[in-house]
C-alpha cells in the first residue's frame, strides 16, 4: 500500500498569549488526519474549533508545538524558509473571500503571473500557462486584461482557483471556498473543483461549516471539536450515520439535515449545472 500524500500525526498548535506567565492557547490538541493523493478530506466543525488553524499548519503558518506533519514523505512540521518555498509550489490555498484575497489593482493576468514569476517562470511560457489556467477554470482568455472588480463573485473565485493551480500543486487547502457564494454559483464552483481533481489528480483539504457541501465533494470527512478530531471516516458514513454526539449535533444544526432533502438539493444543484451548461452551449451556437 502506498503511503498517503499528507499525514498529520498528533498535531498540537498553541498560540502564545501576552504576559510572561500566561499559558499558551492550545488550539489543536493531538490532531491526526491523512489525505491520499487525488482525494478530498472534508473538515467540519463549529466556528473556533480550529479548522483554519489546521489548514494554516499545512502551509507552515501556524505555531506547531507537538506532533508531526508529513507531506510526500517529508517532515514539514517546522519548515525552513527554503522548505516553505518548496511547499508553496506543492500546497496552495483558496480562501472564502475572493473579494479580499485578490489584489483589486492588478489585472487577472498579472495575478496569475505572480506565482509563476516567483518560481522563475516568465515570458511566453507564463503567457501560455495563463491561457491554459483561464481555460481550465472556465474563464475567457480576455479575462487577463480585466480587473477583479469586473467579475462576479463566482468568477472571482475562479480566478483564485486558477491562481492556486498555477504551479500544479498536489494539495489545495480550500478554506470555506464556496461559503460566500449563492447556491447556484456554489454548485458550479463545486463542480469545477471536482472536475479539476479528475483532470489533475490534486488532493483537497476542504474546510467548511456546511456538511451538505462537504459531503458532496469529500471522500472522507473529519469532525473537529475544540481542537480535537471526534470522528472521521468515509463521507457517507460520517454524514448519514454519525457515531459521535457532537457530529450528530452538527448534523442537526446543518441547514438541511434531512437526507431526502439533501438528495433533493443535490438534484437541484445538478439541474442548475446542466441548465447553465446548456445555456453556455446555446450561446456558443448562437455566436
Ligand atoms: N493568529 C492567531 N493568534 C492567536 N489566536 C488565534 C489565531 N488564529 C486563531 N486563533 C484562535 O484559535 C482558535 C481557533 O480558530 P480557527 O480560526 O482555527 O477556528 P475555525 O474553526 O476556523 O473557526 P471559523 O470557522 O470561525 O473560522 C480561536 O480561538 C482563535 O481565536
Amino acid at each position: 500500500m502506498t503511503s498517503p500524500l499528507l499525514t498529520v500525526d498528533e498535531l498540537v498548535v498553541e498560540y502564545p498569549r501576552k504576559g510572561l506567565r500566561a499559558k499558551p492557547n492550545r488550539v489543536l490538541q493531538g490532531v491526526s488526519i491523512a489525505i491520499e493523493e487525488g482525494k478530498t478530506l472534508g473538515l467540519v466543525g463549529e466556528s473556533g474549533s480550529g479548522k483554519t488553524t489546521l489548514g494554516r499548519a499545512l502551509l507552515g503558518l501556524a505555531p506547531v508545538t507537538g506532533g508531526t506533519i508529513t507531506f510526500d514523505g517529508r517532515d514539514i512540521s517546522h519548515p525552513s524558509r527554503r522548505e516553505r518555498r518548496a511547499l508553496s509550489r506543492d500546497v496552495q490555498v483558496v480562501f472564502q473571500d475572493p473579494y479580499s484575497s485578490l489584489n483589486p489593482a492588478m489585472p487577472v493576468g498579472e495575478i496569475l503571473a505572480e506565482p509563476l514569476v516567483v518560481q522563475g517562470i516568465g515570458g511566453s511560457e507564463a503567457k501560455a500557462r495563463i491561457a491554459e489556467l483561464l481555460d481550465q477554470v472556465g474563464l475567457p482568455t480576455d479575462a487577463s486584461s480585466r480587473l477583479p472588480r469586473e467579475f462576479s463573485g463566482g468568477q472571482r473565485q475562479r480566478v483564485a482557483i486558477a491562481r492556486a493551480l498555477a504551479l500544479r500543486p498536489r494539495l489545495i487547502v480550500c478554506d470555506e471556498a464556496v461559503s460566500a457564494l449563492d447556491l447556484s454559483t456554489q454548485a458550479r464552483v463545486l463542480d469545477l473543483f471536482l472536475r479539476i481533481q479528475q483532470d489533475t489528480g490534486v488532493a483537497y483539504l476542504f474546510i467548511s461549516h456546511d456538511l451538505d457541501v462537504v459531503r458532496h465533494i469529500s471522500h472522507d470527512v473529519a469532525v473537529l471539536n475544540h481542537g480535537v478530531i471526534v470522528e472521521q471516516g468515509p463521507a457517507k458514513q460520517v454524514t448519514e450515520d454519525p457515531q459521535d454526539a457532537y457530529t450528530k449535533r452538527l448534523l442537526l444544526a446543518s441547514p438541511v439535515p434531512d437526507p431526502d432533502r439533501q438528495a433533493q438539493r443535490r438534484a437541484e444543484r445538478k439541474a442548475l449545472i446542466a441548465e447553465t451548461d446548456a445555456a453556455r452551449l446555446a450561446s456558443v451556437d448562437a455566436g
